[in-house]
């Protein structure tokens, strides 16, 4: 029997600079979950138009730069879609676990400044696309999964490199910066399934430094 593959890893590297840390963050998913739930609850996750069309995700935000698209483009925004108001703050535990998982990733210094909420009902997916709105590429992207599973495709630096399936579980995190933080990433489109905690559905977190 081969020792290494019957035990859990708990560090899987993807490509240089790559990530993947399954069950990160289930150590915290009871105060994450209920904060979570309380934050969605106060601002709706809503479908984004995009120039390619209307994403099948749904999106909310926390902290000083949430993402908004439209027909014309998207971009970071200080302000909710068609209000003047700004997000609430990065929830502290979601910041700590993104900082962790950043450091546990080789990457000490990242503080983010946005948080994306991506919410996959089944059958809702997010093509193959660079994340390259961001000031400061020095800084990691922290992606941190909850709900029922989905397959992250992570590919390489051109569209065209065929990129790795990884079937992601609720609290599980992916980190890519560095050499692979410019790196083609997309999500199939998610099964139908049920999570005992969250419900038919697969909440994404993206963690950025914005600015
Ligand atoms: O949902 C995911 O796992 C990926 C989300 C993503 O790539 C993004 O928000 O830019
Ligand atoms: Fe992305």
């Amino acid at each position: 029997m081969d020792l290494f593959s019957a035990q859990h890893p708990d560090f899987v590297s993807l490509a240089e600079g790559a990530c993947w840390l399954p069950g990160f963050a289930l150590p915290v998913m009871d105060t994450l979950w209920s904060g979570l739930q309380q934050h969605l609850s106060a601002y709706p996750p809503q479908q984004m138009m995009t120039p390619m069309g209307l994403m099948s995700v749904r999106t909310s935000s926390m902290g000083s730069w949430g993402w908004v698209g439209n027909s014309r483009g998207y971009a970071y925004s200080a302000t909710q879609p068609g209000k003047h108001l700004p997000w609430p703050a990065i929830q502290p535990v979601i910041l700590k676990l993104a900082e962790e998982a950043a450091r546990r990733a080789g990457y000490p210094d990242f503080v983010p400044d946005s948080c994306l909420i991506n919410v996959y009902a089944p059958g809702s997916k997010m093509g193959l696309h660079q994340d390259k709105d961001e000031m400061d590429f020095t800084q990691p992207i922290v992606s941190l999964s909850l709900g029922i599973p989905a397959t992250f495709l992570f590919g390489g630096a051109k569209r065209t490199d065929k990129p790795v399936k990884i079937p992601l579980q609720h609290g599980d995190v992916v980190v890519w910066g560095g050499a692979s933080r410019r790196f083609y990433h997309g999500v199939l489109q998610v099964k139908t399934n049920i999570h005992p905690l969250v419900g038919a559905q697969r909440i994404n977190l993206t963690l950025r430094k914005a600015r």
